[in-house]
Formats: C-alpha cells, structure tokens, sequence
C-alpha cells in the first residue's frame, strides 16, 4: 500500500458531505481531503475551511482537478450524481458515490455504459447496509444455508421525517432503493416483480406526499420481500430486516442500547437520523473505499448494483402510480466487467 494519504476532492458539502468529511479527516485513516466542491459556495467554504491544504469550488470539475486528488467522493443530490461520475470517469478517477446511483434508470445505463468503455471498474456505490455488523451477520447466516431456504425478507424502513424536497417518488427513489439493493445482496437473487399498496396517508404526513406504503417485491428464486416504507414516522430512525426461511428466522434492527428503568417505566432509545444508525457502517464502508483504492482495486456495490436498483425503483414507481403489479425489466444482461 502506498505510504501517502489518498487525496479526496468531495462533492456535495450537504449533510452527508460533510459527514463524510469528518470521517474522512478524523475517523478512519489514509485519507486527506484535498478539495471540497458545492454548488452552495459558502457551504463548501465553510466545510474546506478547517482543513489544511483543502481548496474549495463550486464547480465539481475544479475540484477534481485540483492539486492532490487521487479519487472522489460524491454526495452531491442525487440528479446531480451522473455529471460527476462522467466527469470522475474522464479523468481515470476512482469514486464512492452516494446511492442512488442516479435516481433514473436512463442516467444509470450512460453511466454503466460510460464504465464498460472505460473497461475496468471505478466505482463503488454507497450502499452502506452491506456495511453494517448486523446486515453482515445476516448474509453470511443466509449463505452459510443452515437456515434453509429464504421464503420471505420482511423489512421495515422509517424516518423521523422527511425534508421539504422529499416526494412521493422518493419514497421508493431515494429511501426503499436501500432495501432493493440490500435484498439482491442479502438473497443473491434479482427482483423481478413489484406491488405497492398506499393507506390512506398519515395526517402527520406533509401535503400531497403519500406516506407510508407497503412495498411488495417477488424474487428471481421465489421469495417475496415486504417493505414498509414510512418516513415521518415521527418517532426516531429504524430500520429492520427479517428473514423467514424453511428451517428458522432471523432478524437485524432490534437496537441493542442499554435498557433504562426509571420512575416507575423501563425503555431505551431509538437513533434520530441515519448518521447515527449507521455511523459504524459507514466509516467501515469508507475505510473499505480508501484501502482498496490505495491497493488499486475496486470493490463493494458496483455500477451493475447501482443500475439494477435503478430499474427495480423505476418499476416501483410505475406500481406507485398505477397501483398494478410491475414487472422489473433491465435494458441488457449483467455484462462481463462485473460479473
Ligand atoms: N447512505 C445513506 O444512508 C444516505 C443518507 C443520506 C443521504 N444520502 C445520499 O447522499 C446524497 C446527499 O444527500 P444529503 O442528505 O447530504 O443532501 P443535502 O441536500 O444535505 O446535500 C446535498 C448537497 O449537494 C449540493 N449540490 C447539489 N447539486 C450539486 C452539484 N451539481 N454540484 C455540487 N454540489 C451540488 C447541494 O448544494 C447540497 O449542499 C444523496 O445522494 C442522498 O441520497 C445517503
Ligand atoms: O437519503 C436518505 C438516506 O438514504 C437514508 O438512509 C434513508 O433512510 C432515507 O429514507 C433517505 O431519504
């Protein structure tokens, strides 16, 4: 492994930006941040300021091109995901990028395509669940096949609340595309098929936005995975994961706090947000990043893992909307480069 830091341009200095920064500066090791960029100038100031030697752009090119960068984190917004990876790709740059890989199934294909030209691997997307100590544990419980066969995966996926820009699409888009990605992984198999039934909204949720929904995906060796989507739930972060299979069930997201008693009532506490449920995950998921890269090579969710949930959100969407079984239909076959 090289001796010198990788040098890091990040972009996007939003919430998951500048969370990454820290990590990258004060949690994990072997990476600097060489440049910062968002399309928000005094974000990405106010995020490069502290570092030394961290310039700051507001033009994602510029920060590539900067002096130091060996590689790129991007958690820009998820439209803004496609330009960055081109550009990332046009200059041999290998890439962690925030998931969704893009949020559309047609921005995923240019950037596969854009890839396979390439012809090696630059890209790891940050789908950070396969990641976390308990969603390790439960695939290496499923593949070890003392369970037996899995029959369903049950999932449950709720936010305290949603952001202002957050929509009904979203829903499947920019939150359930972790359980469409944590599924083909967990199972080792595709989906092919999705429902999604629609209660009457929460009158917590904001207007117009159709929140929750039980999402229902069929799979390529005849499971079925469940997921309820809710993300104003109001009352903290959870998200768990049970898998039924012939001979045993097994579970993720239980929280294992401390459990207080006091006054006469005993409990514990739910995380607010994601930064603190998967905290472990993603410093894991970005250390794995860095020592890979230093070592060049590239693992983890790829660009065909990025593509694939793209296709199976757009078929959810189309469920969403019509309220009819969809099936999942990718444009071409797994191609060689990540097989
Ligand atoms: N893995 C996870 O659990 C997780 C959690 C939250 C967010 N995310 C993902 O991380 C990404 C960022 O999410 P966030 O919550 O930090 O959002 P955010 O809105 O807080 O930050 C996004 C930032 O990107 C900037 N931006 C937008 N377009 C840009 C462009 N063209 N060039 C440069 N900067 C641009 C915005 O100004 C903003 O500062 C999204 O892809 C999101 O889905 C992942
Ligand atoms: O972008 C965020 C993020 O991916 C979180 O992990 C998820 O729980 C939210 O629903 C989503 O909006």
């Amino acid at each position: 492994m090289p001796s010198a830091p990788l040098g890091i341009a990040v972009v996007g200095t939003g919430k998951m930006g500048a969370d990454h920064v820290r990590r990258l500066t004060s949690v994990i090791g072997g990476a600097r941040v060489a440049a910062v960029a968002d399309v928000d100038a005094e974000r990405a100031k106010d995020v490069a300021g502290p570092i030394d030697g961290c310039t700051a752009h507001t033009d994602p090119a510029a920060a590539m091109a900067a002096p130091g960068v060996d590689a790129v984190l991007i958690a820009s917004s998820g439209p803004a995901h496609e330009s960055a990876l081109l550009e990332a790709f046009r200059r041999g740059l290998p890439v962690l990028c925030e998931k969704p890989l893009t949020p559309d199934p047609g921005g995923a294909l240019r950037v596969l395509e854009a890839e396979t030209r390439l012809g090696r691997r630059l890209t790891q997307v940050g789908f950070m669940r396969r990641y976390d100590a308990e969603y390790v544990r439960l695939k290496a419980l499923l593949d070890e096949g003392g369970l037996g066969r899995p029959l369903f995966l049950h999932c449950r996926h709720r936010n305290a609340s949603s952001p202002s820009f957050f929509t009904t699409e979203m829903l499947i888009r920019d939150s359930v595309v972790h359980e469409v990605d944590a599924a083909r992984w967990l199972l080792g198999q595709e989906l092919t098929a999705v429902q999604v039934l629609r209660p009457r909204p929460s009158s917590y949720a904001p207007e117009g936005l159709g929140d929750p929904q039980l999402v229902l995906f069929e799979t390529a060796g005849g499971a079925v995975v469940d997921v309820e989507i809710f993300v104003n739930c109001g009352f903290g972060y959870e998200v768990r994961c049970e898998a039924v299979c012939e001979r045993g069930a097994a579970s993720t997201g239980a929280g294992t706090g401390p459990v207080v008693r006091s006054g006469g009532r005993w409990g514990g506490e739910l995380p607010q947000d994601f930064t603190a449920r998967f905290a472990d995950a993603y410093d894991r998921e970005v250390q794995a990043w860095v020592d890979a890269t230093r070592r060049g090579d590239v693992e983890g969710p790829s660009t065909w893992d990025g593509y694939m949930a793209a296709v199976v959100c757009e078929a959810g969407v189309r469920a969403q909307r019509s309220g009819e079984r969809v099936p999942v239909e990718p444009a071409l076959e797994r191609p060689g480069l990540y097989a």
